[in-house]
C-alpha cells in the first residue's frame, strides 16, 4: 500500500498519510467494504443490484426506460453495457439476487448462511427502519446484521471482532460534548424498537456483547461514523464510453423530471483503510467507483506529497459549498466534531448564519 495510517492527536485520532508522491488524478488505492448493504428504500423502489457487491442487476437500457418512466426508449450502443444478465443467480432460500456465483458463495461463506434463514424478522427491523430513514438515505441499519453474522461465521471470531471494533465507534465525543444526532432523545424509542427487533432476529452467540443496548449503540455510531456511500448505475456507465455526448443531456432531463437525482443503486459499506481518513472541507481526495460495483477508488484532486495527510469530504458537494456554519453543523451531528481545516479557520470570523438551501433543516 502507498498509504499509511498513522496516530495524530487525542482529538483527530487516526489519520491517512500519503507514502509516496501522488499526482493529480492518480488512484491511491482500491479497496472492497468489509461489509455493504443497499439502502432499504433505494431496492424497495426497484433499483436493482447485486445483494453482495451493489453491481447493477439492469441493463442501461432497462436502467433509463425505468428512470424516465418511458419504455419505448432503444439506447444505442448496447455493446456498451457492461451488465451481464446472462451471469445473475438468486438465492434458493430468500430469492435475493447476485450478479454471478462468485458473489453468491463470497456472501453465503461470510454472512448469508445466517441471514437466509432469518428473512422474516429481519424483514421486520428493515421495515422498522424505512419508517424512521426516509430518503435521501445516509445509512442503513441493515448493515448491523451483516456485521454480527460476518463476525458468527469467521473461522477467526476474535480476529473478525477486533477488525470491526477498529472503527471509531464512540456515541458521544465527551471533549466537545457532541453526541450523534441518530441516538438523540428524539430517537431513543425509535431506537429501541430496532434494538428489540434485531434482537430477536439474530443468533446471540459469540456477539452477544454488541448485541446489548450498548453495544447496539456503538454498532450505530460506528455505522453512522465510518458508513461510505457506495453507488452503481448501469446508465452512467455506459454515458462513460458514449462518444455522442449531446445524446445524454435529453435522458438526464427525463431522468430528472420523473425521479429527480435518485438515479443510481445506492447503498452503504464499511472500508477499512478508508475509514481512516480524515475530514476537510478542502479535501485533496475524492472517492469514486470506477468498477461500478462496491470496490472503492481514492483518487487525488490534486497532487499530494510523500507524507502528506489524506483527507476527503464526509459532506456532499452542496453543503462543502455551504457557509462555515452548515458545514460544522453536519459535521458535528453525525461525525461528532468540530472542524478545524484551513477552509473553517479561515472563515472563522463569518456570522453564525445557515446556507439559504438548509434552512428547511435550519438550527434546532
Ligand atoms: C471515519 S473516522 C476517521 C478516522 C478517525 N480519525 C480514527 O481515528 O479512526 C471519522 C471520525 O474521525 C474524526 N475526524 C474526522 N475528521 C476530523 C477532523 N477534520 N477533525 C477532527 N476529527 C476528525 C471524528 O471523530 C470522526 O467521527
Amino acid at each position: 500500500m502507498d498509504v499509511e495510517v498513522r496516530y495524530i492527536d487525542d482529538s483527530k485520532g487516526n489519520g491517512l498519510f500519503a507514502k509516496k508522491n501522488f499526482s493529480e488524478d492518480s488512484i491511491l488505492f482500491e479497496e472492497s467494504p468489509l461489509v455493504c448493504v443497499q439502502f432499504s428504500w433505494n431496492a424497495e423502489y426497484g433499483y436493482k443490484a447485486c445483494d453482495h457487491c451493489l453491481k447493477p442487476l439492469e441493463t442501461a437500457e432497462e436502467n433509463v426506460r425505468r428512470l424516465t418512466g418511458k419504455t419505448e426508449i432503444v439506447l444505442p450502443y448496447p455493446e456498451l453495457c457492461t451488465t451481464n444478465k446472462s451471469t445473475i443467480t438468486q438465492c434458493s432460500g430468500c430469492g435475493v439476487e447476485y450478479c454471478n456465483a462468485d458473489c453468491q458463495e463470497k456472501a453465503f461463506n461470510q454472512y448469508h448462511r445466517t441471514l437466509c434463514v432469518q428473512t422474516g424478522p429481519l424483514q421486520c427491523l428493515n421495515d422498522a427502519w424505512k419508517q424512521i430513514h426516509y430518503p435521501p438515505e445516509t445509512g442503513n441499519v441493515m448493515l448491523i446484521p451483516r456485521i454480527l453474522a460476518t463476525i458468527q461465521q469467521s473461522c477467526d471470531k476474535e480476529n473478525t471482532l477486533n477488525r470491526f471494533l477498529k472503527f471509531c465507534h464512540r456515541s458521544v465525543n465527551d471533549d466537545s460534548h457532541l453526541a450523534h444526532k441518530l441516538l438523540g432523545e428524539k430517537f431513543a424509542n425509535q431506537i429501541s424498537t430496532l434494538h428489540s427487533l434485531l434482537v430477536q432476529s439474530m443468533p446471540h452467540e459469540h456477539v452477544s456483547q454488541l448485541l446489548s443496548p450498548e453495544g447496539f449503540q456503538s454498532l450505530l455510531a460506528l455505522m453512522g461514523t465510518n458508513g461510505q456511500g457506495v453507488a452503481t448505475s448501469p446508465f452512467s456507465q455506459w454515458v462513460e464510453n458514449v462518444p455522442e455526448k449531446d445524446l445524454v443531456s435529453k435522458l438526464y432531463e427525463d431522468m430528472d423530471a420523473n425521479v429527480g437525482s435518485f438515479l443510481d443503486n445506492e447503498g452503504v459499506g464499511l472500508f477499512e483503510t478508508q475509514s481512516a481518513a480524515n475530514h476537510s472541507c478542502l479535501p485533496n481526495a475524492e472517492i469514486v467507483y470506477r468498477h461500478n460495483n462496491s470496490t472503492l477508488s481514492l483518487r487525488a484532486l490534486r497532487d499530494i506529497e510523500a507524507g502528506e495527510e489524506i483527507c476527503i469530504s464526509y459532506v456532499d458537494e452542496c453543503t462543502l459549498s455551504s457557509s462555515r456554519h452548515s458545514r460544522q453543523k453536519e459535521l458535528r451531528e453525525n461525525y461528532l466534531f468540530n472542524c478545524n481545516c484551513p477552509k473553517c479557520l479561515e472563515q472563522a470570523d463569518d456570522p453564525d448564519v445557515t446556507s439559504d438551501e438548509d434552512m428547511s433543516d435550519s438550527d434546532e
